[in-house]
């Protein structure tokens, strides 16, 4: 069945939706289809690890990286998910991606992801710590679970991964390089105030590490994209997704490949000398607008109460 829904649900649960939704993002004929400005082999050599490679951005990076010569792991919760970034970089680089089904919330299974990655390919030159999410939720509704949820998988989670390939590092005395995907924070972010605080939490940690780790040679750099149009935009009701683009000035939707580029830049040479950064991808939401992802409540809007 085709219908809007005209009302604003308290809480949006994705399963429940009774109604057909459009495709979101690139999907593999898309993705296969991208022209990148870059040189084939700026990543030949080096081992790139992406967490939730098996969708959106992750899916993207995976394949851009291993177009560039990249030696990719991947890591998600979702085999079926991993699978077909295997399937995908197979039939269009011919190169294996080694998948490692981890939830990154497990500190163990982090440390066991970046093992696994070592013993496979030698070492790891660049981490990209891509998995996460939330739900929209006004704040004061969320539950305890749903609070510790968001904040163990986009905060700790991240820590655990960033942690572990750090050790490794000043254990085998090679440089490292991490890229960490938070998000548009810089005004706070409305109906998603559990994840803006745990990205707010990597933004300053990946800022304090970028000097600690300096010393052993590990740079580290966060992308904050704004709104980019994936897969994982089944997180948000429809009526919200109609004006998520009217949040930047441009009034357009980033893609996974505009992100999957910006981390090609970040791990090849040419990036050598960026360290603490936060770059932003927003089309200049930052300075602009607000993305209300569970709808904008009445009183903010402009004949809303005051
Ligand atoms: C935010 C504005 C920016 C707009 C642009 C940004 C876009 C994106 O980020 S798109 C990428 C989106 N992708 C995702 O968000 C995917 C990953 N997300 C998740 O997997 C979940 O949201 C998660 C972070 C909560 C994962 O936790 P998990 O433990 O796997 O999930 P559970 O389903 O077990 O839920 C635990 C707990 O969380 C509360 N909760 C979950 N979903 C909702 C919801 N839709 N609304 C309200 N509360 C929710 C709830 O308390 C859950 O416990 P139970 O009640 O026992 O189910
Ligand atoms: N799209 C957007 O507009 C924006 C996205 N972001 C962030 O960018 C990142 C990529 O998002 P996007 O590609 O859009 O969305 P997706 O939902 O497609 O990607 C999120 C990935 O994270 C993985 N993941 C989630 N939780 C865990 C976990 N506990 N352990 C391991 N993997 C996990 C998921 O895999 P699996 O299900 O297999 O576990 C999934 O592949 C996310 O962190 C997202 O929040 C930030 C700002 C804007």
């Amino acid at each position: 069945m085709n219908a809007t829904p005209t009302h604003k649900p308290k809480i949006f649960r994705p399963e429940d939706v009774d109604y057909e939704r459009p495709k979101r993002g690139l999907d593999e004929d898309d993705l296969r289809k991208q022209p990148t400005i870059y040189r084939d082999d700026m990543l030949a050599g080096k081992t790139i690890l992406i967490t939730g490679g098996g969708s959106g951005m992750g899916k993207a990076t995976a394949l851009l990286a291993a177009r560039l010569g990249a030696q990719v792991a991947i890591c998600g919760r979702d085999e079926e998910k991993l699978q077909t970034t295997v399937k995908l970089v197979k039939e269009e680089v011919g190169s294996d991606v080694l998948s490692v089904g981890t939830n990154i919330r497990d500190a163990d299974a982090v440390e066991a992801l970046i093992g696994k990655v070592h013993d496979h390919f030698g070492g790891l030159d660049t981490l990209v710590n891509n998995a996460g999410g939330q739900f929209p939720q006004d704040a004061i509704d969320f539950s305890r679970k749903g609070w510790l949820a968001v904040i163990d998988t986009n905060l700790n989670g991240t820590w655990w991964m960033m942690q572990e390939a750090a050790k490794r590092w000043r254990e085998d005395g090679k440089p490292g390089n991490i890229v960490n995907i938070v998000a548009n924070v810089e005004r706070g972010m409305p109906q998603a105030a559990h994840t803006c605080a745990a990205r707010a939490g990597v933004i300053y940690l990946s800022k304090t590490l970028a000097t600690e780790w300096a010393q052993w040679n590990i740079r580290v750099n966060c992308i904050g994209p704004g709104v980019i149009e994936t897969e994982g935009f089944r997180m948000y009701p429809e009526e919200a997704l109609a004006r998520f683009h009217k949040a930047n000035p441009m009034k357009q939707r980033g893609n996974a490949w505009d992100v999957a580029e910006m981390i090609a830049y970040l791990a090849s040479p040419a990036a050598r000398f960026i360290n603490g950064d936060l770059i932003v991808m927003d089309g200049g939401q930052a300075q602009w607008g607000v993305v209300w992802p569970a709808g904008m409540p009445d009183y903010f809007s402009e004949d809303g109460a005051a």
